[in-house]
């Protein structure tokens, strides 16, 4: 069966790869320059640099961890975040220690204190807006001292680096880098796997889905201690300043730092975060219903499912969706 899979980030090349181990004649369309979407990374000064922010792979799913393994070596280490709020600088998620920093608090107190200013600048809406969805990832309080931002049994990054790792996942798939929105459609496929913004798909018909993007920063600073600092206040506009030298343990005097500024998605810059607010779910749905009546599609990832996926949630669902032995929208 000849299938085309549009786009080449997690979901693409993870879609690539099952489908071509699988007999099928694989051709994959990227739009961007690059393969591996969002976890994009390249070199800088000598560092690894995660081009779209910071991206530490975890799960607790033997069967993702077994299949990413399959192409890289990982780096198996846990990631810890600090946030440097007004009362001062504590590990996050609210552990032991950053009650000897700060005091015990009451969850309404941790609330105040970590996640309602970083969330209204990084969702741009008001904390009593941000639907559950959203404040359901944020970690609660947690015992014990284990400052891992994530607990999951396996995470880590490859040592060299998401974008070899996704040229291994392709290898062998031919891949088209910088195609316009509609190149795929010109070819002749049996089946589609569209991993792009559900809405792209349908031309935006039913209206444009938004999402909340990011402008990076990148500068060469002296090393610092932290891996990443989130910036839980009203001080500074940037929600999280990350050291990557600390991805691959680099014992280095300079570093490169990128800070992330939140902004609306327009167009230009890149569609990071699905906005479960504002129209956006009902939009969404609309979008889903004539999914499900596309015979030979298959709308997997963040974009074209519009959730806000772990990595490793990603991988299980194309495996999923794909491996479930139907082809269409689900
Ligand atoms: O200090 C904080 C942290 C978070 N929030 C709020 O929680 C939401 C979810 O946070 P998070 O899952 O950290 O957001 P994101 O998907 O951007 O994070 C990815 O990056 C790394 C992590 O930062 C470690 O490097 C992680 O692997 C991924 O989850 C967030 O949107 C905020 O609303 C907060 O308020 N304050």
């Amino acid at each position: 069966m000849k299938v085309v899979v549009v786009g080449s980030g997690l979901a693409g090349a993870v879609a690539a790869r099952f489908l071509a181990d699988r007999g099928h004649r694989v051709e994959v369309f990227e739009s961007r320059e690059h393969v591996g979407g969002n976890c994009y990374d390249r070199w800088q000064d000598g560092v690894m640099v995660h081009q779209y922010g910071p991206h530490c792979f975890h799960t607790d799913k033997p069967e993702v961890w077994e299949f990413m393994n399959r192409f890289a070596n990982f780096r198996e280490t846990g990631f810890c975040v600090v946030a440097n709020t007004p009362r001062g600088v504590i590990p996050v998620p609210f552990n032991d220690v950053s009650a000897e920093i700060v005091g015990d608090l009451s969850p309404e107190e941790i609330r105040e204190l970590l996640f309602v200013d970083y969330s209204e600048k990084h969702w741009g809406i008001p904390w009593a807006e941000i639907p559950s969805s959203i404040t359901g990832r944020v970690p609660k309080r947690r015992e014990g001292r284990d400052c891992r931002y994530h607990l999951d049994r396996w995470q880590g990054i490859p040592r060299e680096g998401f974008t070899r790792m996704f040229e291994a996942m392709l290898e062998g798939i031919p891949v088209h880098l910088g195609c316009g929105e509609d190149d795929w459609r010109e070819v002749k496929a049996d089946h589609v796997v569209f991993t792009g913004s559900i809405d792209d798909y349908f031309g935006r018909s039913l209206g444009t889905l938004e999402y909340r993007s990011l402008k990076f920063e990148y500068a060469t600073e002296a090393k610092r201690e932290h891996f990443q600092i989130n910036e839980c206040n009203r001080v500074n506009p940037w929600t999280r300043a990350v050291d990557h030298s600390h991805w691959l343990d680099q014992k280095v005097k300079r570093t490169v730092i990128g800070r992330e500024y939140p902004c609306e998605w327009d167009g230009r810059n890149v569609r990071m975060y699905p906005k479960p607010f504002g129209g956006n779910p009902e939009r969404f749905q609309k979008y889903w219903a004539a999914a499900k009546a596309e015979r030979d599609v298959t709308f997997v990832g963040r974009l074209a499912t519009y959730k806000y996926l772990d990595m490793d949630d990603v991988v299980a669902q194309v495996m999923l969706r794909l491996g479930g032995g139907r082809w269409s929208a689900r």
